[in-house]
């Protein structure tokens, strides 16, 4: 017998009276795999989430935990954990007794338990504290120790990071990858606006827009070879640069220069096509295609050009704005030699 997946969603739709929130959606997770929603706002990732939870019920379609179809059962009996964004902890209890709430609801108190959960989220002692005690980033830590408290086969994680600033965000991402390696046999479904997470987490990304799933693959293959011309601009930013096709073997001419490009489809000779380039890939110099600067932002590490080609925007980070014309005046940018992605229009 195949291993069922540890999440399957089958054709789910969510309608909140005229508004359709998620259509069609299907989306199969294996046990120990993670998988990013990743999408702008609006885009129902947040109701698909809440499909699988229980805390909606789908207007059609099924959801089903490693094979058993959990659609109608309220969100306590489908035994999943849940991380939301605003930690939502129990403020009159400690961290502790946070963390032991599933453990008592099942009537399965562990104190070793809670030490352990404790424990693998990097908080040893902090038992006795309230959460008003903790900063922002510890009591994330909390809810995720509660969520995996019960030990669930299915982790679920809504924006869990995005109440938190930029340095946080960054240490408790790294240590959800640690967690991520640490417990192998639990699937993470985590909802995300922000393609770094999505890229540094995920197994797979399921991009989604307007209620749909777009693209789904793992997070190396579509960020090199994007499949729409959306999921290459959400991902990475990529420019989508008006291109001819000079040869099947993947000769793409843009503007007058002429430059190898990966294709996932057959490329037709002579075909106009669209061609992914990542802002880093470009470079001011002499030899490149024409272009007029006419913006400059320092960006820290980098700075962003944005520049106009043929009337179309595009973006190149570069790391010094030394020797830069000023803005309104003609510049060059040289494509990359390989890396260049053709994508569906
Ligand atoms: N309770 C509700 N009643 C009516 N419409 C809703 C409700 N909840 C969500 N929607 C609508 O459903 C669509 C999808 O919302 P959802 O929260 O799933 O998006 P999201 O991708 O998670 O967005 P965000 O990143 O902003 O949280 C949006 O158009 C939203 O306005």
């Amino acid at each position: 017998m195949t291993e069922q997946p540890a999440v399957r969603f089958d054709r789910v739709q969510v309608r909140y009276g005229a508004v359709t929130a998620l259509d069609d959606f299907s989306l199969d997770v294996a046990a120990g795999e993670t998988v990013a929603l990743l999408g702008p706002s609006g885009s129902g990732k947040s109701t698909a989430l809440k499909a699988l939870a229980g805390f909606l019920t789908p207007s059609s379609g099924r959801v089903l935990l490693n094979g058993r179809d959990v659609t109608g059962l309220p969100p306590h009996r489908r035994g999943l954990g849940v991380v939301v964004q605003q930690y939502a902890l129990f403020p009159h209890m400690t961290v502790a007794e946070n963390v032991a709430f599933g453990l008592r609801a099942r009537r399965s108190f562990s104190a070793k338990r809670v030490t352990d959960m404790l424990e693998l989220v990097g908080l040893p002692g902090f038992g006795k504290r309230y959460p008003r005690e903790l900063s922002g980033g510890q009591q994330q830590r909390v809810a995720i120790a509660r969520a995996l408290a019960i030990a669930p086969p299915v982790l679920l994680l809504d924006e869990p990071l995005s109440a938190l600033d930029a340095q946080l965000r960054a240490d408790l991402l790294e240590e959800l990858r640690r967690l991520r390696d640490e417990l192998p046999d639990v699937a993470m479904l985590y909802v995300t606006h922000d393609q770094t997470e999505a890229l540094t987490l995920a197994d797979r990304i399921a991009v989604m827009r307007d209620a749909r799933l777009v693209d789904v693959d793992t997070a190396f293959d579509l960020y090199q070879q994007p499949p729409s011309s959306f999921t290459a601009s959400f991902l990475g930013g990529a420019n989508l640069l008006a291109g001819t096709v000079v040869s099947a073997g993947g000769l793409v001419r843009i503007g007058g220069v002429t430059l190898t490009a990966s294709s996932a489809d057959p490329l037709v000779e002579g075909a106009d096509v669209r061609v992914a380039i990542r802002p880093h890939t470009l470079v001011v110099a002499d030899d490149g295609l024409e272009a007029t600067l006419t913006g400059l932002q320092w960006r820290g590490a980098t700075f962003r050009l944005t520049c106009l080609v043929d009337g179309m925007a595009v973006h190149a980070d570069v790391p010094s704005a030394d020797g830069l014309p000023p803005v309104g005046s003609p510049i060059r940018l040289r494509l990359p030699a390989t890396g260049a992605a053709v994508v569906a229009r």
